[in-house]
């Protein structure tokens, strides 16, 4: 999150906890400095075994991660954005080395940690901690807050400076939470508060890495604010590193340096905040982005355009071939239904794996002729506009005639159709949405 003007200003806005020094157990480490790897992971993969009849044998695998090459830098906060089913989770708890991976590697901080043991294991879990999405499961309603919170210094058989009930209450005092709870159970407790428990139990070691999955998508809109910005205080201050796993684009693009964009096992956009949110490169990311409401009226009143992508994610346990994405992308041709693109580096800090890439120049420019489903891949929706919106009878195709219509960004826009596998720019700030042919369109 270093280097957000966006965020720190929400930030400073909100700021409604201060940090204390570290004491006791919770002292701070030396990691690698500011920006040096701290995590690397090389060809990652869970398949999920799926077993069948008597003497249980293998039919087959879910193939929820299916090779990721990443890499997370200290002090950043990399956030992870797909649809769901598409192994986000998996690839979470595959990190902080809660499910052992099937093939590829795990580097933190240089050391192979992939098949590390329980006990090798040890030292890893003060520096690799997770939050996770539900606040209500995640917690054990027979104990009570300062057992929760304490529990990792007795684990890892730590007595913090001044006992671990001074640090317990140290820590509540820390996410915004009365030390004096100390004794109440998590059924007292709101949405949001147990959420700031889990965080404080998170932060009880002081870890390194903090793997937060969907860390606010169970909470109440207006609670969610809070705790994304209680993450964003305390990286600031404790200099922590965060993966930050969601499906809610806003709160990402709030809380990330940058973003890899996953569908079905596999990263197939990785780029700074910034250039993905203005130049999507991939299909993929560009339909997820046009879904984002925007929250300001005055832009909001201007006309843009959503991609619909018309059907369900294929399955994982038998990925289509070639390009995952080829079944549901408006740009498929032959080459992205038989040839894997690989993640590569098209324009500096954006990696995207496509063989026709928007924004960019086309990796496969010989192959022109789009796959029959692929005219039908998506629905483009207009939204926004002063035009009231029109129930489902009146909503009609328009013709193609009605291109005239459209300001001058989209109009460009639809220069660089799918048909053409063009490289036009963007309008600056919006994606752009391709006009592809036989697109069926619907004003709201
Ligand atoms: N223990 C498991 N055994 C078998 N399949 C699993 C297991 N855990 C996850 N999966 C499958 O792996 C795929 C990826 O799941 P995962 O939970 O990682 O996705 P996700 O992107 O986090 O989705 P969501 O946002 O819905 O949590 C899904 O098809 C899921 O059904």
């Amino acid at each position: 999150m270093s280097g957000n003007p966006e965020k720190s200003a929400v930030t400073s806005e909100d700021k409604a906890v201060t940090i204390p020094a570290q004491s006791g157990g919770a002292t701070l480490k030396q990691g690698p400095a500011q920006g040096e790897t701290l995590l690397k992971v090389t060809g990652l993969q869970k398949h999920f075994p799926i077993r069948k009849g008597l003497l249980q044998r293998q039919v087959g695998a879910v193939k929820a991660v299916d090779g990721l090459d990443f890499e997370v830098r200290s002090g950043e906060t990399l956030g992870v954005v797909g649809e769901s089913g598409c192994g986000k989770s998996t690839m979470g708890r595959l990190i902080t080395r809660l499910l052992e991976p099937t093939a590829g590697k795990i580097e933190f901080e240089g050391k192979d940690i992939t098949h590390l043991g329980v006990g090798g294991m040890r030292p890893l879990r003060r520096d690799v901690q997770m939050i996770f999405q539900d606040p209500y499961s995640s917690l054990n309603p027979r104990h009570t807050i300062g057992t929760i919170v304490g529990a990792p210094f007795r684990l890892q058989g730590v007595t913090p400076e001044g006992g671990i009930k001074k640090e317990v209450q140290r820590l509540l005092e820390v996410v915004g939470l009365n030390p004096e709870h100390y004794n109440r159970y998590p059924h007292e407790f709101s949405g949001g508060q147990r959420q700031r428990i889990g965080i404080a139990r998170a932060l009880a070691l002081n870890p390194k890495l903090v793997v937060a999955d969907e860390p606010v998508s169970a909470l109440d809109v207006s609670i969610q604010a809070q705790v994304v910005n209680l993450l964003d205080d305390l990286q600031e201050e404790l200099g922590l590193t965060y993966v930050i796993i969601a499906h809610d684009l806003s709160v990402v693009r709030h809380v990330s340096d940058r973003i890899a964009v996953m569908y079905l096992g596999k990263i197939v956009e990785l780029a700074d905040r910034d250039s993905l949110y203005k130049a999507p490169m991939h299909p993929y990311t560009k339909a997820l982005m046009s879904a984002v409401p925007i929250p300001d009226p005055r832009r909001r009143a201007a006309k843009s355009e959503r991609i619909l992508l018309k059907g369900d994610v294929p399955s994982p346990i038998s990925p289509p071939s070639g390009c995952r994405f080829h079944t549901r992308c408006w740009k498929a041709t032959e080459t992205c239904r038989t040839q894997e693109p690989p993640l590569l580096e098209l324009k500096p800090g954006q990696q995207v794996a496509c063989h026709h890439p928007e924004n960019a120049e086309d990796q496969a420019p010989q192959d022109t002729v789009l796959l029959s489903a692929a005219t039908e891949a998506i629905e483009v929706v207009t939204v926004g506009g002063d035009e009231p919106a029109k129930t489902a009878a009146e909503q009609t195709p328009e013709p193609e005639t009605s291109e005239p219509e459209m300001s001058e960004p989209e109009a460009s826009a639809s220069e660089g159709s799918a048909s053409e596998g063009s490289a036009s720019e963007p309008p600056a700030s919006e994606p752009s949405v391709p006009e592809p042919s036989g697109e069926k369109r619907v004003k709201e």
